[in-house]
């Protein structure tokens, strides 16, 4: 599991550590030096290859000793290292901080590994002894007051790497002039190189970021990688600021395991903290969790203890969101899954999975809207073929406004589609909604805020947040990177790929999460924390599958829905 340290809970962990005189700068500066090296040298070596038409080998002349260039000598590819990267040229983007003197001392690392390194101070101030340090090994030094705008984006243009050590957990803000202006400049250049622009390299967060809620208020340099240090901050894994995070790579130095733990002096550890402590933390799912969390059956298991999902789901218009909802919830082992729909839909269905039963009966959850079309106040009858009705009969059991004597119990529920405009009563948080930004501006907007789409897409913690807390369910908030707020933990998954963005998918992860809760429907009842994390690792399968059935091109819904019991079975290592 990862989870995410605030800016406060980094500034705490740290203080013991320098008491202690432990080296932190010096340890990150190593660390991401090493980093931009191996990076640097396989990129010098990619293009070696392509330039030299072999695979990665060098040949030694152009003929053998029998003139057959068949013969020539290999010398076999060079691994990464000290001699490829020599006259690689680095720029340095130095803010007044100690974002700047990580980057200053990586600097020097860079210097004596033979590139030839530019360190541009965007501020009268600069960090001393970093800077002390990069001069002595012979570092060469401009200022962005004298070099001026555009003299700076043509030297990152012209280089191998660019490290933005601008602001790191210091920042507040936008970024301010000049800081700001120079960004701004480099992003449009950025954006009009396309692939012809420098490796560039954020030192512990892109500088610009919301580094506690990853919101973008204003210019950030996109970059390839993130070399963060200590612990991952939450603006690194939240949207919309992930995006522009690139792969993040942690260097441990010498954080403790959990916030507020004794301080260790030395190996490696994965630590966090929380966005806002009050609403917990910041996590990200890995497949070992999604393994812990996974409803595995036993000997003595069948379909009812395994869990019935009931789907309420598709119309006479929109049949295929039934089928992709039912084959989710099928393909993820449901115990069982009954169908409850116009007539016409149930056919359609069965021909797609006989394994459904088209019939009411006890569910251990329900799967609501995918399908069904938003209820219009206006339209005094739907034609939903009586599906707003079984959902509106479906949350009175969920909601409790239907007693438990009468309902047998409550159930957790996906509310997904149509059905998000069908809630009448505050939910508890083992009811799940599903929106994607624009169905939850329009939630919101109906719970008096004046938010639209792009609002929630620039800030989704906050918004989903805000949500689940005027609701009560929990919010699953679907997009590049998806948002999962609770009344615990936050959880963010980025785990599917840009074509998963296609019609029915949504209709699929639906089933996938309506057969977890089932599968843990008493328990997700109990502890109100549970339906989030289960709707997180619904998420992490929902991705991997599309990952899988894509194979890095288009995929089609019902595919996901496919791959999924290959990804649950490679998930439970089995
Ligand atoms: N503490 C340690 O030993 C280690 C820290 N690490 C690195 O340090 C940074 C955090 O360093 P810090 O000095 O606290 O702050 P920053 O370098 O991130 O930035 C502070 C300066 O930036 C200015 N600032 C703040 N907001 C903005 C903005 N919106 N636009 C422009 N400039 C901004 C701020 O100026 P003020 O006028 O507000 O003072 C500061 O001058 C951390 O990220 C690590 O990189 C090491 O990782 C470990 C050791
Ligand atoms: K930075």
């Amino acid at each position: 599991m990862k989870d995410a340290w605030s800016s406060d809970e980094v500034r705490k962990a740290e203080e013991p550590l320098i008491a202690a005189g432990v080296p932190l700068m010096a340890r990150a500066a190593y660390g991401l030096a090493q980093v931009v090296l191996r990076e640097v040298a396989a990129r010098r070596a990619r293009t070696r290859a392509r330039a030299g038409g072999v695979d990665g080998a060098r040949l030694r002349g152009s003929l053998g000793s029998d003139g057959l260039p068949g013969t020539a000598r290999r010398r076999p590819p060079r691994a990464a290292g000290r001699g490829d990267v020599r006259g690689a040229r680095a720029v340095l983007l130095v803010g007044p901080g100690n974002n700047g003197g990580d980057t200053l001392y990586a600097g020097a690392h860079l210097v004596q590994r033979g590139l030839t390194v530019t360190a541009v101070l965007a501020s009268a101030r600069a960090h001393e002894a970093g800077l002390a340090r990069f001069r002595e090994v012979g570092g060469q030094v401009a200022s962005l007051a004298d070099l001026r705008v555009p003299a700076v984006v043509e030297a990152v243009r012209g280089a191998d790497v660019v490290l933005d050590g601008l602001v790191g957990v210091g920042a507040r803000g936008a970024l301010r002039p000049p800081a700001g202006g120079l960004v701004r400049a480099l992003a449009d250049a950025r954006a009009a190189a396309g692939d012809q622009w420098p490796y560039t390299v954020a030192v512990d967060i892109p500088s610009g970021i919301g580094v506690d809620d990853g919101a973008l208020p204003g210019p950030v340099l996109r970059a390839d990688r993130t070399v963060t240090f200590g612990a991952l901050k939450p603006g690194l894994v939240l949207p919309p600021a992930a995006g522009v995070a690139g792969a993040v790579e942690l260097v441990d130095i010498g954080f403790p395991a959990t916030p507020g733990a004794a301080p260790r002096t030395a190996g490696p550890r994965h630590a966090w903290g929380a966005a806002d402590p009050a609403a917990g933390r910041v996590l990200r799912l890995e497949a070992a969790d999604v393994a812990e969390l996974w409803p595995v059956p036993g000997p003595g298991d069948h379909k009812y203890t395994r869990g019935v999902v009931g789907v309420v789901a598709g119309t006479g218009t929109y049949p295929g969101a039934a089928v992709l909802a039912t084959s989710g919830a099928v393909l993820t082992g449901a115990g069982m899954v009954r169908y409850l729909g116009p007539e016409s839909v149930g056919t359609r269905v069965l021909l797609a999975r006989p394994e459904v039963v088209v019939a009411g009966g006890r569910v251990q959850a329900w799967v609501l809207g995918p399908g069904v079309p938003v209820l219009d106040p206006d339209d005094d009858g739907p034609d939903d073929e009586g599906q707003a009705r079984r959902i509106f009969g479906a949350l009175a059991a969920v909601t409790g406004v239907l007693s438990e004597d009468v309902t047998g119990g409550r159930v957790p529920a996906v509310v997904d589609a149509g059905a998000l405009t069908m809630l009448e009563h505050r939910l508890p948080a083992f009811a799940v909604l599903t929106p994607h930004a624009g169905e939850l501006a329009e939630l919101l907007r109906g719970l008096g805020h004046d938010v639209d789409r792009a609002a929630v897409e620039a800030r989704p913690l906050h918004w989903a947040r805000t949500a689940h807390q005027a609701t009560g369910a929990t919010i699953l908030l679907k997009g590049a990177v998806t948002v999962v707020a609770g009344p615990g933990d936050v959880y963010t998954q980025a785990d599917a790929p840009a074509w998963t963005g296609t019609a029915g998918a949504g209709d699929v992860l639906a089933g996938i999460l309506g057969t977890l809760l089932a599968g843990r429907s008493a328990e997700a009842v109990r502890d109100e924390t549970l339906a989030a994390r289960l709707a997180a690792a619904a998420v992490l399968v929902h991705g991997r599958a599309a990952t899988r059935a894509s194979a890095g091109g288009p995929v089609a819904a019902l595919e996901i829905a496919r791959a999924v019991p290959a990804v649950v079975a490679e998930i439970l290592g089995r």
